[in-house]
């Protein structure tokens, strides 16, 4: 499933972030293309702005999506709210789901194809990640742009930056987000609800073209992705 009814603030203005365009074409099209692409798939559903559920039937029948079955619901305020509301559209025999950003429309079908493996092999939650880049702080934040203390640098060889498509049993996945209606968690993606109520998550390599788009640069730096994919082998 696909959560697809943000916003996109740190994108700046403009219209939601998954109908904005990375070569033309939406990135919400993207990425449901690159989920379709994995034979793994067999039914995507995705959660559009509440406001853009008609606008996006229309924009995902007008693209060619390799013949998979795609639904479209109202997403809701949250990008918890949405999967919650994608979840409860996708049909009861269906056994494991793979939850994947809109605002990750690079994906390589190779991390699809991965997650979706593991969790066949036994696994009940798995994220693609790829190791960091920068040392990072934990801080006390501080209001009004002062200094931060930093309170502790974990070691750096054993995190993770976590990307999407997130693999899970249903059922397990459907179980946390039920009980996180009752007992709310901050975490900001669906494995994360998992662990906290006990689940056990584990990690597969994922790939650096599998960034969110998040700020403005980073849309620029999809578009240099896809004019090179494009120019080596006609993506
Ligand atoms: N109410 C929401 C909020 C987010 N999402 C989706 O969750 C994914 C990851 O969220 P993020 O990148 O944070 O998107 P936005 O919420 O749109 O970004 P921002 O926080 O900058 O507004 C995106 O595909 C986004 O469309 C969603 O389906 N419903
Ligand atoms: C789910 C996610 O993409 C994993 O890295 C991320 O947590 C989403 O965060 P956002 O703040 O909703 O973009």
């Amino acid at each position: 499933m696909v959560p697809a009814a943000g916003r996109g603030e740190r994108l700046g203005p403009g219209a939601p972030k998954a109908l904005r365009e990375l070569g033309g074409v939406p990135l919400l099209v993207h990425a449901v293309r690159a989920l379709a692409r994995s034979r793994a798939v067999g039914l995507v559903v995705v959660a559009a702005p509440a406001e853009g559920v008609a606008e996006v039937i229309a924009l995902l029948d007008s693209h060619g999506l390799d013949g998979k079955d795609i639904r479209v619901v109202a997403g809701g305020d949250t990008r918890q709210e949405s999967v919650r509301l994608g979840l409860a559209a996708i049909p009861a025999e269906v056994g494991i789901v793979l939850v994947h950003d809109a605002a990750r429309p690079l994906v390589p079908v190779e991390v699809v194809d991965a997650v979706a493996a593991a969790v066949r092999a036994g696994a009940e939650a798995v994220v693609p990640a790829v190791p960091l880049a920068d040392t990072v702080k934990l801080v006390e934040p501080q209001s009004g742009g002062r200094p931060e203390p930093v309170l502790d640098t974990p070691d750096r060889s054993a995190l993770r930056a976590v990307q999407t498509p997130q693999g899970f049993r249903r059922d397990v996945l459907a179980a946390a987000h039920e009980r996180a209606l009752t007992e709310p968690v901050a975490v900001t993606d669906d494995a994360g609800l998992v662990e906290r109520f006990g689940g056990r998550v584990v990690v597969v390599p994922g790939h650096e073209e599998a960034f969110k788009v998040t700020r403005p640069l980073d849309l620029v730096l999809a578009e240099a992705v896809l004019a090179r994919r494009r120019a080596s082998d006609g993506f």
